[in-house]
């Protein structure tokens, strides 16, 4: 129970925790949406309870079996949009280089790069960079 330190400054990126998560969002980050309590829009009901349950070695205890199987739906929700994206995007390019331009559209990659930002501090950079490479391939 008191794992859970709102005095926690240790700030690695490695290893996030329960303390960590919501400061996640970059240097001085205002999301305001971050509330543990307001986190489960459509329903979840994931509690402190359900979050610190799991054992020293990982394992997850009863309570916490709910919300990871919702996390197992959500991950594949991502995970099929993230494919569907990919299409999308195979389209746009191939037209563009039927048409004679080029692979990347750059300007448009920094539109996407600030939305992620914008919406998710500083790691949604790094995850628009990563749907990008999955979308385009590398640079
Ligand atoms: O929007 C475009 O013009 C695309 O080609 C799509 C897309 C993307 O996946 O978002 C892919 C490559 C471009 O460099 C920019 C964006």
């Amino acid at each position: 129970m008191d794992t859970v330190n709102a005095t926690t400054t240790t700030d690695t990126a490695s290893s996030p925790d329960a303390a960590s998560i919501p400061d996640a969002t970059g240097a001085g980050s205002t999301a305001s949406t971050a509330s543990p309590a307001s986190t489960g829009g459509t329903g979840s009901t994931a509690s402190a309870a359900d979050v610190n349950g799991s054992t020293a070695d990982g394992a997850a205890t009863g309570d916490a079996t709910g919300a990871r199987s919702r996390i197992d739906e959500l991950d594949a929700r991502i995970i099929a949009l993230v494919q569907e994206r990919r299409a999308v995007s195979a389209g746009i390019q191939r037209a563009r280089i039927e048409a004679g331009g080029r692979r990347v559209h750059l300007a448009r990659e920094m539109e996407i790069l600030d939305r992620y930002r914008g919406e998710l501090g500083r790691p949604g950079t790094q995850l628009a960079m990563t749907l990008l490479a999955l979308c385009r391939g590398a640079l």
